[in-house]
């Protein structure tokens, strides 16, 4: 473990969603809950091309206003900063899949339970991939964060080396899913984790994933993302 896998379990260990750090985080969690509801809003909308347009205006001047603050680009800038906590917590609010506070994140909530691990996620529709249903692709991310956390349990995280998904029937959007997993082996650089995917009581996916972790170490693969996050 290093500076960046120290504690990155812990925001997560728990059943309740683990609560913000301060008030940063929790100011940026009530922006993300309101850019979610946009985003369902958006989509769902049919509204006319007038209110549309105005609605867009009002959007862009939003984000013209945000431009202008200071901001830190990648999570490793934000652990460089000293100022939002350990990288689990930064992890926890800006993650893509788990992220409290990323819009774009369905918002994954998992905890160990002894040598399992659990989770709970809930898909608005936004998800939508097939009619009423969410988009495999996301079905895929959910699992590869969620197996991607839970073989940190294993004590040599990884980078998903192989990640594969038995969609057994469809997952509904707009409710609770719930997740478990456990690791099959962990050996050297290698952790094998498998888990499932619930919608009221019924397997909807399985999932297997292998986790590698690199030769160069997992820190030294963070400091090769420098530059990579846009500025
Ligand atoms: C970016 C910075 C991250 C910072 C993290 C901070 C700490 C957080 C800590 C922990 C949390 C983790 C949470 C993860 C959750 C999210 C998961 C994702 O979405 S990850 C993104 C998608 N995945 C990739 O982008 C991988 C891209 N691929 C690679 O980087 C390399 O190919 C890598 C690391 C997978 C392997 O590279 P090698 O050079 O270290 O591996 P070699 O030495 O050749 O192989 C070692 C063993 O592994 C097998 N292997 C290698 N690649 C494999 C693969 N793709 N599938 C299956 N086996 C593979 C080989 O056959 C070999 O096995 P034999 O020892 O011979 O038995």
């Amino acid at each position: 473990m290093d500076e960046l896998t120290a504690g990155l379990f812990n925001p997560f260990a728990s059943e309740e969603v683990a609560p913000p750090n301060s008030s940063h985080w929790e100011a940026k969690r009530r922006l993300a809950e309101a850019v979610r509801q946009l985003n369902d809003l958006l989509v769902s909308t049919v509204a006319s091309d007038a209110e549309l347009a105005q609605a867009s205006a009002q959007v862009e001047a939003l984000n013209r206003t945000l431009a202008d603050t200071p901001r830190l680009h990648g999570t490793l800038a934000y652990l460089k900063s000293g100022e939002h906590g350990h990288y689990g917590e930064i992890n926890h609010e800006l993650n893509a899949v788990g992220g409290q506070s990323n819009p774009l994140a369905p918002g994954l909530n998992m905890w160990l339970d002894g040598n399992r691990a659990y989770g709970t996620v809930r898909c608005g529709l936004a998800y939508e991939g097939p009619p009423g249903f969410v988009h495999g692709g996301f079905v895929a991310a959910i699992f590869d964060q969620f197996l991607g956390m839970a073989q940190v349990a294993g004590g040599q995280p990884g980078m998903t080396g192989t990640l594969t998904v038995r969609y057994l029937r469809p997952t509904p959007l707009n409710t609770e899913l719930k997740l478990s997993a456990q690791l099959s082996r962990a050996e050297d650089r290698k952790t094998l984790v498998s888990g499932e995917l619930r919608a009221g009581g019924e397997i909807t996916a399985t999932a297997e994933g292998l986790f590698v972790r690199p030769s160069r170490g997992m820190a030294a693969m963070a400091e090769m993302a420098v530059g990579n996050s846009g500025q």
